[in-house]
C-alpha cells in the first residue's frame, strides 16, 4: 500500500464514519492478466505524438485548477469561471504561437486530443477559439489578417465562430445574416433580418470573445454571391460592452457543458470595414466587381466549411477521450464490485461474469478502433491541407470529408453507447455525480449534432460514395484509395460468399468489405427504382435514405478497420503477446460489427444460420478471454487519476473510501436543512 493511501486511511477512521480496511481487488484481478507488457501497449497507444504528452501532462499537472479541480462547481456562473482559470494556467506553461504552429502542427493536435481527455468544456472553450475562429482566418483570411491570428494565438483578442442561427442549423447555405457591400466607402452593412437569423448557440459569444468570424450572405446591389466570412469586433475591451449595432444575449442553460458561454447575436445595421471580408477565395475590385477563384457558389461555401474540419477531428478526439475515461471507471469498479458467487461466503467480481464482459468487452475494442480513427486524422490531416491549399477542388480533398464525416458518426455514437453501458455495469454508484459518468454522458451527447448533424455527415459520405461509383460505371477508375475495394458487379458481389476460416482478421475483414459492396449495390438500385417513382431528385435521395446510411456508415467501419490492421501488424515480430492481444481485440471489433448487420447478411444468404452462429460463439469466446486482462488493458492506456476524476476508476483501487469520503466532504452531508421547514409543515406531529 502507498504511503498517501495508507496515511488517508488512518485519518477516515479519525474523521468519517465509514472506515475501510485497504481493498486488494483491483490489485488481485491485476495479477489474474495474461502477461504483456503493459509498456509496449501503451507505446503502442500513444505513438503518434508520443514526444508531445510529457510536455503536456507536466503543463497539466502544475496547473492547480485542474489537479484539485473536485466537484465544487455547480452554477453555470461558478463552472464557468473555474474553466477561465484552468484557460489562464495551462496557457502561463504551454507555449502557444502561430510560429509554433506552424512549426509542428501536430503539437496542436495532440494538445486538442489531451485537453479533450481532460475535459470537453475546457477544450471546447478553447478551442472554439484556437480551431474554429483561428482556422477560419488561417484558411479564409490573407496576409492582412496575420496580426489577427498572432493576437489570437496570445489572447490578446478571443474569437468566436458564429454559422448557425436560430432558425437554420445543417442547411447554411440558407443563412440569413446579410453583408451589403457600400462602394463609396468600401464597407459592408452587417445585418440580421429577421429573428428566425439571430446566430445561435455561439460558442464563446455570451461573455469570452471580442470577436467572431461571422458567415453572411455578400451582395453587392441586389446580386447574392452566397455565404462569406467575415472576421468582427463585438466588444469593446474595456468595458466589454457589445459595439453599437450589435445585441448579444445568453443561450442559457444546456443539458450540460454549461461553463462554455453559449450566445446569440443580432446585427442591426452594423457597419465594418473592407478588410473585414475573409478574402482568400473572393475579393471586390476597387471599381467594386465581385472575383472569385472558385466559381460555383455551392464549391465556395464547401471552402468556407472547410473551417469545421478541426472541429470535427475534435469530436473524433473528443469520444475516444470520454469513452477511455469512462471504461476506465467501470472496467476498474467491475474488478473491485464483487455480487453473487458459488460460495455464499465468498462473493465473485462482477467483470467475472460472461454477461459483464460481454456488455463491456465490445466497447474496448470500440476505444482501440477509436484510437487507430484518431490516427488516420492525424496521419492525413496536414498533407491534405496542403492539397487543398493548393487546389481545393482536389478529390482526395473529397474523400478526406468523405472518411471525416463518417469517423465522427461512428466514434461519437460508439462513444455515447459506450459511456451509458458503463454507467449501468457500476450500477447505483455509476449514477452518483462522483462517478463523472453521467456528466461525460450529458457531455458527450453534443458530440452527435455539433459540427455536423450526424444523419446529414453520413448523407455527405454516401453522396461522394455513389457519386464515385457513377463515374467508375462510365468508364473513370475510382481515383482514391478507399473507394478500390469497390466491385462493381453487382452479380459478382450477389454470389460472392465468406471466405472458409470465417474467423481470422483478414476473413473478418473480407466480411466487411463484402457488406460494403452489398450496400453499393442496395444503394444503387434503391436510387434506380426510386427515380422512376419520384420526378426530382430530392425525393429520389431523402426515400433511400435507409440503405445509404448504411453504405456511408460501413465505408467507415472497413476505413478504420484497414488502418488498424495496419498498424498492429507492425508488432508481430517486436512482441507477439501484445500483438496477439490487439489481434483479439481487431477480431472483436469485426465480430461485433458483423453481428449488427447479421439479418441482413442472412436474409442475402452471404451467410448460413450456422455460420451466424460460429460468429455468435466467437463473440462470447473473445469477451470472454479479454475481459480477463482487460484491467491490465486499462492500466496500460488510462488517463493520470487527476484527469479522468471518477472515484470508481482510481488506479489504487480504492473506490469504496474515496466515494464515502467525497459523500462526507459535502457540507450538506450531516446538515441539510434546506428543506426542513417544508417537511415539518407537511408532516403532522
Ligand atoms: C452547445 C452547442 C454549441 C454550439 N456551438 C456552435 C458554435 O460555436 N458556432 C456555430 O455556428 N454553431 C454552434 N452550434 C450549432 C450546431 O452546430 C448545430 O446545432 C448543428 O449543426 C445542428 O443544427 P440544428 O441544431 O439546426 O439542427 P437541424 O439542422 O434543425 O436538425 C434537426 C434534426 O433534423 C434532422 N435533419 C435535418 N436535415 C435533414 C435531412 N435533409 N434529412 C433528414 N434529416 C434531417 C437532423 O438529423 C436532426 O436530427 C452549437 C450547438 C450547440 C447545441
Amino acid at each position: 500500500m502507498e504511503g498517501s493511501t495508507r496515511l488517508s486511511m488512518i485519518k477516515s477512521h479519525l474523521l468519517g464514519n465509514f472506515t475501510f480496511d485497504y481493498d486488494p481487488s483491483l490489485d488481485e484481478y491485476r495479477k489474474r492478466g495474461k502477461n504483456f507488457n503493459t509498456n509496449t501497449l501503451k507505446n503502442y497507444y500513444y505513438e503518434i505524438g508520443f514526444q508531445h504528452y510529457d510536455e503536456l501532462i507536466s503543463a497539466f499537472s502544475a496547473c492547480p485548477s485542474m489537479t484539485e479541480r473536485g466537484f465544487s462547481a455547480q452554477t453555470k456562473d461558478e463552472k464557468r469561471r473555474l474553466l477561465m482559470l484552468q484557460i489562464q494556467e495551462v496557457s502561463q506553461h504551454l507555449k502557444i504561437s502561430r510560429d509554433e504552429f506552424l512549426k509542428d502542427p501536430l503539437r496542436n493536435l495532440i494538445f486538442g486530443i489531451y485537453g479533450l481527455n481532460f475535459d470537453m468544456s475546457f477544450c471546447i472553450k478553447i478551442g472554439v477559439h484556437l480551431a474554429l475562429y483561428i482556422d477560419s482566418l488561417m484558411n479564409l483570411g490573407t496576409e492582412k489578417h496575420y496580426n489577427l491570428i498572432d493576437r489570437g494565438n496570445s489572447l490578446k483578442d478571443i474569437g468566436c465562430f458564429g454559422l448557425t442561427e436560430l432558425g437554420r442549423g445543417s442547411n447554411v447555405a440558407l443563412c440569413g445574416t446579410t453583408a451589403h457591400y457600400i462602394h463609396e466607402t468600401r464597407e459592408f452593412i452587417i445585418n440580421t433580418p429577421n429573428s428566425l437569423s439571430a446566430k445561435w448557440w455561439i460558442g464563446g459569444a455570451a461573455q469570452t470573445s471580442n470577436k467572431s468570424v461571422i458567415f453572411a450572405q455578400l451582395y453587392i446591389g441586389k446580386v447574392n454571391y452566397g455565404v462569406h466570412g467575415f472576421v468582427i469586433d463585438l466588444r469593446d475591451k474595456i468595458k466589454f460592452n457589445p459595439l453599437p449595432g450589435i445585441i448579444i444575449g445568453d443561450c442559457g442553460s444546456k443539458s450540460e457543458n454549461d461553463a462554455i458561454d453559449n450566445g446569440f447575436i443580432i446585427f442591426k445595421e452594423h457597419k465594418v470595414p473592407y478588410d473585414a471580408l475573409l478574402d482568400k477565395v473572393s475579393q471586390i475590385t476597387p471599381d467594386g466587381k465581385y472575383v472569385s477563384s472558385i466559381k460555383k457558389k455551392e464549391k465556395r461555401l464547401g471552402k468556407m466549411l472547410s473551417c469545421l474540419i478541426r472541429g470535427r477531428t475534435a469530436c473524433v478526439n473528443s469520444s475516444e477521450g470520454n469513452l477511455k475515461n469512462a471504461l476506465t471507471s467501470a472496467v476498474r469498479w467491475a474488478a473491485i464490485r464483487k455480487q453473487f458467487g458459488p460460495n455464499p461466503n465468498k462473493e465473485v467480481p462482477i467483470l467475472d461474469y460472461l454477461l459483464t464482459r460481454t456488455r463491456l468487452l465490445p466497447h474496448l475494442a470500440n476505444l482501440f478502433a477509436n484510437c487507430a480513427a484518431n490516427e488516420i486524422i492525424l496521419t492525413r490531416y496536414q498533407n491534405i491541407k496542403n492539397l487543398m491549399e493548393a487546389d481545393f477542388e482536389r478529390v482526395e480533398g473529397t474523400e478526406f470529408h468523405a472518411v471525416l464525416s463518417s469517423i465522427k458518426v461512428l466514434t461519437t455514437e460508439w462513444a455515447f453507447e459506450g459511456i451509458h453501458q458503463c454507467r449501468k455495469v457500476c450500477g447505483g454508484l455509476g449514477y452518483s455525480k462522483f462517478s463523472k459518468l453521467g456528466e461525460l454522458l450529458s457531455k458527450h451527447d453534443i458530440n452527435l449534432t455539433w459540427e455536423g448533424d450526424n444523419n446529414i455527415l453520413l448523407q455527405q459520405t454516401a453522396s461522394f460514395i455513389v457519386k464515385q461509383s457513377m463515374k467508375a460505371l462510365q468508364g473513370k477508375p475510382f481515383e482514391v484509395k478507399s473507394l478500390k475495394s469497390l466491385n462493381l458487379n453487382r452479380e459478382s458481389v450477389q454470389s460472392s460468399r465468406p471466405p472458409t476460416f470465417i474467423l481470422s482478421p483478414n476473413s473478418l475483414l473480407a466480411c466487411i468489405e463484402h457488406l460494403l459492396n452489398m450496400y453499393l449495390h442496395k444503394s444503387l438500385l434503391h436510387l434506380q427504382q426510386n427515380s422512376t417513382k419520384f420526378e426530382n431528385y430530392f425525393d429520389v435521395w431523402n426515400v433511400s435514405q435507409p440503405v445509404l446510411q448504411s453504405l456511408g456508415r460501413v465505408f467507415g467501419i472497413l476505413e478504420i478497420a484497414k488502418y488498424w490492421q495496419g498498424r498492429y501488424e507492425s508488432l508481430r515480430q517486436k512482441d507477439s503477446e501484445v500483438f496477439k492481444l490487439l489481434e483479439k481485440l481487431f477480431c472483436l471489433f469485426l465480430v461485433d460489427k458483423l453481428l449488427i448487420y447479421r439479418g441482413e447478411l442472412l436474409s442475402e444468404g452471404y451467410f448460413s444460420a450456422a455460420e451466424a452462429k460460429i460468429l455468435e460463439d466467437e463473440f462470447e469466446n473473445l469477451c470472454n478471454d479479454l475481459g480477463e486482462s482487460a484491467v491490465m488493458i486499462i492500466d496500460a492506456i488510462a488517463n493520470q487519476d487527476f484527469m479522468h476524476g471518477s472515484c470508481l476508476g482510481y488506479s489504487d483501487g480504492q473506490a469504496y473510501k474515496r466515494y464515502t469520503d467525497l459523500i462526507e466532504a459535502q457540507p450538506e452531508c450531516y446538515n441539510d436543512t434546506s428543506s426542513l421547514e417544508a417537511i415539518k409543515k407537511l408532516i403532522t406531529p
